[in-house]
């Protein structure tokens, strides 16, 4: 299956279990890797026949500013959800990573696979 990238993503939100968590925003980095047929668009030219990188990431980063969770699992398992309600994304590979968390590690986070993977 071809593959729509999204590196390095960050945006600030608020996010986390403790009570001092939910009155700051912290950065989040995220990494995507989408499934879609590419070729109809490369075919064309057209932008119209493919994911939109820019769409998707503006999307996120809005979506951010307006939720409040304490896990990064909810928050990754939510972005799963959005990506396939709002752009019909089955296949999405996502890491989500909370660098300010953990003093002694540069980042932690999780790693979540939704869909199917054909090819690996
Ligand atoms: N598996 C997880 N462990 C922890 C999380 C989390 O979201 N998932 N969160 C916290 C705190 O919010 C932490 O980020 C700050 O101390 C602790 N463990």
């Amino acid at each position: 299956m071809d593959r729509i990238l999204i590196e390095g993503l960050e945006f600030d939100a608020v996010i986390g279990v403790y009570d001092w968590e939910k009155r700051i925003h912290q950065r989040l980095r995220l990494d995507l890797e989408l499934g879609w047929d590419i070729r109809p668009a490369a075919a064309g030219d057209d932008l119209s026949q493919t994911l939109d990188y820019a769409a998707i990431s503006e999307r996120i980063t809005t979506f951010a500013t307006k939720h409040h969770f304490e896990l990064v699992e909810t928050f990754a398992e939510r972005i799963a959800t959005l990506l396939k309600e709002d752009f019909g994304i089955d296949s999405v590979r996502l890491t989500l990573r909370k660098p300010g968390a953990v003093a002694n590690a540069q980042s932690v986070g999780v790693r979540i696979e939704r869909g199917e993977w054909s090819g690996r």
